[in-house]
């Protein structure tokens, strides 16, 4: 059927794209659009910052308000319990001036009780003493002093002496101390600023203080601010009722000294939360006794003063003894309030760390937003070059792909399927593809595939596809989604081509590329299949092996395209003459193979023998010549000779071998003397042909050694074998058998020629000065060809003739010394030197020797093993050594085994030797060791 164009056009444009769902994939993410400029994070910090600035200060506010609120109930309940002491020390006066005016007489240790009595350093702790002062007119201060000398102070004196008219004169004063005792006597009068307060104290009635001081007892250690506090005594009325009254009536004064320190101590000590007094003062107190401003110094301050900015502060009035005190308070920062004061720190630090971390975060949500918004895009880059590469795989795919819809019509398809089809993919769209395929299996396969099983399909008939018929590989694949079958894919590979060559290969494994006959492969399953029938009916299967007589001559003279055409043609004459259930084959070379069944009687065989040499034996004409072709047929039968096709074809091949020393064209069976041998005996034989062919046969060398300096005089060749199942075989059990049939010619010739060669490869490496002796068989030395072989080897090498020694048994000789005498002295022209082996087990040896070429003698290694066991004396080896001598030959022992048997050699004069004592026959590469040391100059010795 012709094959419809490929519509190019069509096959041009773009394909409609894969199933909705597929594209789908290749969609780009949605990304919610964040249209944020980059400096918000920027900004928002900026905001924060501010708002945090803003939150400080109102807190800060708020704080100082709280404080300032706080402070001042603080210096309330401070002041008033300033004044409440005031009031208090001022009672105390009071009471003192009490006691004085109820007891005017009073004792002045009764005084010293009272004071005592009010417990001061614990209660009043500002009051330094309690004293009192009798006023006394000047002329009347004898009287006192003698008073008061009178009531125990025997040194009561006034002082300072020269006052005024009107005294205040210290009489009582306790506790009684050393510094109080010192003002008893002095009459305050004298001193400006104690009488105007003591006048003021007397006309008033009420206490009266003065100025800050520093009290007489205070002076030697410094300045601590105090004042004294005045009340003033009367007589009769506690307090007379009219100016004149008081100045009338007045007595004295009672005068209360106050340190200031120790009446504000306590007051300023802070407060705890639990409102417990707390260690460390929360207020600062500053005193002034006049208006600060006027004030160079306070009279008194609790702390360093303060900077006025950090610290609030307030002052009060306190009227104290009639004067008017001002009393600056001041917070402290260890206030309780204070403690507070970390709050718009913290909300500062809180408000720009929140706002560095917004900033932060909005920075991270731009970056990682606009990464997602770049990988995106790189993605929906990467993907739409996905699909325009699948798009374009899909299209310039060499297989055939088509997408088939769950209707079986064709969705769409690539240009290779509208090629495998045979039609325009146009004409493919949209037609059932079950309508354009003619097979029932194609059909079933897509049918399965709608049904969500996938199926392949490799038919070895050829099918229909669309408009083509050819060997599909098809493979039908449901594609699904969430479980519903979306679409099949189908794949066609046109595999005709292929199953061609497949079966072009096929051809070539079994057939023979010549001769278009089967091979050895196909030849050895006919003769199985054969033998299996022969098994089933009882009949006999006959093999022939087929030799053509002389066809290398052919090959070789004519060329070799000229021997095939003669191969061929033999091929078609050996088929003419044969029944179609037997097989003519080609083993290789020239050898054929002919399986003849359902056989019998043996005469069958013959029959088709007789036929072969008959078809055969009108001349070829080839390449304009006629020429004769023979054949030399080998006969086995199956059950008689073997029962499997190796055994059955090696036998025939045994027998075509004696076909041909009959004389050649002509066919001989499996006789019974062949017969006769030994199975393991013709098996060795076939292996034997084998290894010559294929160069299992290698040699090894034994050393021979100058008796008395124990240097290498010559080397010995011995042929072994490497047997691929056996391993090494030795001579000894495959000679006899080369022997019988001829094969030790083929051998004999293999064994020369690598001789030669390896003299060849040592000369060129160790100027090889020895000889290499060679053995040579009966059946060699008298085929007349010894000579040439000899000659050709040598030549072939380059080599002169006496490097190598052909080693021949005696009895080889002594059937025909004349001839032996010729083939020797045909050798001997060569240059080689003749060595006789196995020498005195003849007993002919000594009437012939004379007349023959010979050039050494070999001492029998069964003499030399007599010597040493004592089973003969060493007259055989002095004999052979004297005739030797004698004859001027030399004399070499074989089989040297011990160095008792070397003695007897040297004491026989016996000039060489062989034998394990020196070494064993040994690989050509050891004997290179050997020779290493020989070419060293330093002999090699025995002992
Ligand atoms: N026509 C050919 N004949 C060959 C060839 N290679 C060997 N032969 C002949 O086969 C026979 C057995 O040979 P082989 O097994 O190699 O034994 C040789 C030596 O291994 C053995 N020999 C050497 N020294 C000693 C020894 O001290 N003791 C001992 N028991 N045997 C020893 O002797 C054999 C060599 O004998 P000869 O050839 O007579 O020197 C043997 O007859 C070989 O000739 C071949 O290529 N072609």
């Amino acid at each position: 059927m012709p094959e419809p164009a490929a519509d190019p056009e069509a096959d041009s444009r773009p394909a409609p794209g894969p199933d909705p769902a597929i594209r789908r994939l290749f969609r780009t993410p949605n990304l919610p659009d964040l249209n944020l400029p980059v400096s918000v994070p920027l900004l928002a910090l900026i905001v924060g910052t501010g708002l945090s600035l803003l939150a400080m200060l109102q807190s800060e506010r708020l704080l100082y308000r709280e404080e300032a609120h706080r402070f001042s109930a603080r210096v309330e309940e401070i002041h008033g319990q300033l004044a409440d002491r005031i009031r208090v020390y001022e009672q105390v006066a009071r009471s003192a001036a009490s006691l004085v005016m109820t007891f005017p007489d009073l004792h002045w240790t009764a005084w010293n009780r009272f004071v005592e009595a009010l417990d001061m350093p614990q209660r009043y702790p500002g009051i330094i003493s309690i004293a009192y002062a009798r006023a006394i007119a000047a002329d009347r201060a004898g009287d006192l002093v003698a008073s008061m000398r009178a009531a125990g102070l025997s040194t009561f004196r006034i002082w300072p002496e020269n006052a005024g008219a009107e005294r205040v004169v210290n009489i009582f004063t306790a506790p009684v101390n050393e510094a109080n005792v010192r003002a008893i006597g002095f009459d305050m009068m004298s001193e400006v600023n104690r009488r105007s307060t003591i006048e003021r104290a007397r006309d008033s009635g009420e206490p009266a203080a003065t100025r800050a001081i520093t009290l007489k007892i205070d002076e030697a250690t410094g300045a601590r601010p105090a004042f004294i506090l005045y009340q003033a005594t009367y007589r009769g009325d506690p307090l007379p009722p009219s100016l004149e009254a008081r100045r009338a009536s007045f007595t004295g004064v009672v005068l209360t000294p106050v340190r200031i320190g120790p009446l504000v101590d306590g007051l300023i000590d802070g407060r705890r939360p639990d409102n417990r007094p707390g260690s460390q003062p929360d207020t600062g107190i500053e005193i002034y006794d006049v208006p600060p401003a006027e004030a160079e110094f306070p009279l008194y301050r609790s702390h360093r003063p303060l900077k006025a900015s950090s610290a609030l502060s307030l002052s009060r009035e306190l009227p104290v003894g009639g004067r008017i005190w001002t009393v600056r308070y001041d917070s402290l920062p260890n206030g309780l309030i204070t403690a507070h004061d970390w709050v718009p720190g913290a909300l500062l630090a809180g408000g720009i760390a929140l706002s560095i971390a917004l900033s932060l975060v909005l920075r991270m949500v731009l970056a990682t937003h606009s990464r997602a918004v770049e990988l995106a895009g790189e993605m929906t880059a990467s993907l739409r070059l996905q699909e325009a590469e699948r798009q374009q795989l899909f299209t310039q795919a060499p297989l055939g792909i088509a997408l088939v819809g769950t209707d079986g019509l064709v969705m769409d398809c690539n240009p290779a399927f509208a090629a495998a089809a045979g039609l325009p993919r146009q004409e493919l769209l949209g037609t059932d593809l079950r309508l354009r395929s003619g097979d029932q299996a194609s059909v079933s396969a897509l049918e399965a595939a709608l049904q969500g099983e996938s199926g392949k399909l490799e038919s070895d008939q050829p099918l229909l596809l669309g408009g083509r018929r050819s060997h599909f590989s098809l493979h039908f694949q449901p594609v699904t989604a969430e479980g519903a079958l979306k679409f099949v894919l189908a794949f066609a590979e046109d595999i005709g081509e292929k199953r061609r060559a497949e079966q072009h290969i096929q051809y070539l494994a079994h057939f023979d590329a010549l001769t278009g006959l089967p091979n050895r492969v196909l030849l050895y399953d006919r003769i199985a299949q054969a033998l299996r029938e022969g098994r089933r009916d009882g009949t006999k299967v006959a093999v022939l092996f087929i030799d053509l007589d002389r066809f290398k001559v052919i090959n070789d003279s004519l060329g070799h395209s000229f021997g095939d055409e003669v191969l061929r043609s033999v091929a078609r004459r050996l088929q003419s003459g044969l029944r179609e259930s037997d097989t003519v084959g080609r083993l290789g070379g020239d050898e054929f193979l002919i399986v003849v069944r359902r056989v019998t009687e043996p005469n069958d065989a013959a029959c088709v023998a007789e036929k072969v040499v008959a078809h055969l034996a009108s001349p070829f004409a080839v390449g304009g010549q006629n020429f004769v072709v023979t054949p030399s047929i080998g006969i086995s039968l199956y059950p008689d000779d073997a029962d499997d096709p190796e055994g059955l074809i090696r036998c025939a091949d045994i027998a075509m071998y004696h076909a041909k020393e009959q004389g050649r064209n002509g066919f001989r069976f499996v006789t019974k003397e062949m017969g006769a041998k030994s199975r393991e005996r013709m098996d060795l034989e076939g292996a034997l042909r084998r290894a010559i062919r294929e160069g299992e046969l290698f040699l090894v060398y034994q050393p021979q050694v100058d008796t008395l300096t124990g240097r290498i005089v010559g080397l010995e060749a011995l042929v072994r074998w490497n047997h691929p199942e056996e391993g090494l075989i030795l001579p000894g059990r495959f000679l006899p058998v080369a022997e019988e049939t001829g094969l030790v010619q083929a051998m004999g010739d293999w064994v020369l020629f690598e001789a030669c060669a390896q003299i060849r490869r040592w000369r060129a490496r160790f100027d090889l000065s020895i000889p290499v002796a060679v053995n040579v068989s009966g059946a060699q030395f008298r085929d007349g060809q010894l000579p040439a072989k000899v000659a050709r080897a040598l030549d072939a090498n380059g080599l002169s003739g006496p490097e190598l020694e052909i080693e021949v048994t005696e009895s080889t000789l002594i059937d025909d010394v004349e001839a032996a005498a010729e083939t020797l002295t045909a050798l001997k022209r060569r240059g080689v030197l003749i060595a006789l082996d196995d020498f005195g087990t003849g007993y002919s040896s000594l009437s012939y020797l004379h007349r023959l070429p010979i050039d050494k003698l070999k001492i029998d290694r069964s003499f030399i093993h007599d010597l040493s066991t004592g089973a003969s004396d060493a007259s055989v080896p002095r004999a052979i050594v004297g005739l030797g001598r004698s004859l001027g030959l030399s004399v070499i022992a074989e089989g040297v085994e011990t160095q008792e048997q070397l003695q007897l050699l040297r004491d026989l004069a016996c000039e060489s030797y062989q034998g394990f004592l020196f070494s064993r026959p040994v690989p050509a590469e050891e004997v290179e060791r050997l020779l290493e040391k020989l070419t060293a100059a330093h002999p090699v010795s025995a002992e």
